[in-house]
């Protein structure tokens, strides 16, 4: 374990934010049956040396106690004397994190994001075009077409987690795990927050276009 002492105040800074996060994701009924996780970096550190609160595994997210969150470092070990175990998932935001430099990573399962990944996911991607909220990722440009990449959900993270790398797309803020879920992440809560209501408001969007269409 690597254990390091990050302030107190940027510690309890990240664990108001990530609380006020989950709470309002837990609203939307964002984390079925204890599903889900969140990070959040903390303090000034350099892109090698990084540390990030994140939420603990197994947890029912839809309430809030003083064992929700702990923090880890680049590598997704507990940083801290902690008898919380980290999400499951922690390699893929330790991932997210080396590959963009971004300052948060929210993971979601909702049914429009689980079925519209599975429509998707032979193909491997999810084809975008004419839809304004993209804007919401910084994409400004008239008609754009964009992709969201789609992995398949592995049972062992770490297979899943050096899969990343290949298919993260700088300025696509998010993929989609097959029949699993999203990952959106952004420079700061608010960012990543914004992403992944975007995605989401996409993936309802397609869901309903595709029966339309029928
Ligand atoms: C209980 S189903 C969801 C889990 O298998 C997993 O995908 C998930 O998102 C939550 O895992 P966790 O270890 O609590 O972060
Ligand atoms: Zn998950």
């Amino acid at each position: 374990m690597s254990f390091v002492n990050i302030p107190l105040e940027h510690k309890q800074a990240a664990l108001q934010e990530l609380s006020g996060i989950k709470e309002q994701f837990a609203a939307r009924h964002w984390f079925p049956g204890t599903s889900g996780n969140l990070s959040l970096r903390v303090g000034d550190y350099t892109p090698e040396n990084f540390h990030f609160a994140i939420t603990a595994s197994g947890k029912d997210k839809s309430v809030s106690t003083p064992s929700d969150f702990l923090f880890v470092d680049q590598d997704g070990r507990p940083c801290e004397t902690t008898g919380l175990k980290p999400s499951a998932e922690t390699l893929i935001h330790c991932e997210i994190y080396r590959e963009t430099g971004c300052g948060a990573v929210f993971h979601v399962h909702t049914v429009f994001n689980n079925l519209v990944s599975e429509y998707f996911g032979e193909q491997g991607e999810v084809p975008i075009q004419g839809l304004e909220l993209i804007k919401a990722f910084n994409i400004w440009e008239e008609n754009a077409a964009i992709t969201i990449p789609v992995l398949p959900n592995y049972a062992e993270i770490p297979k899943i987690a050096e899969l990343v790398s290949g298919v993260l797309n700088q300025s696509i803020p998010g993929i989609l795990l097959r029949g699993h879920g999203i990952y959106a992440w952004g420079q700061n809560a608010f960012e990543a927050k914004r992403h992944l209501e975007a995605f989401e408001f996409i993936f309802e969007y397609i869901y309903r276009d595709l029966l339309l269409r029928k």
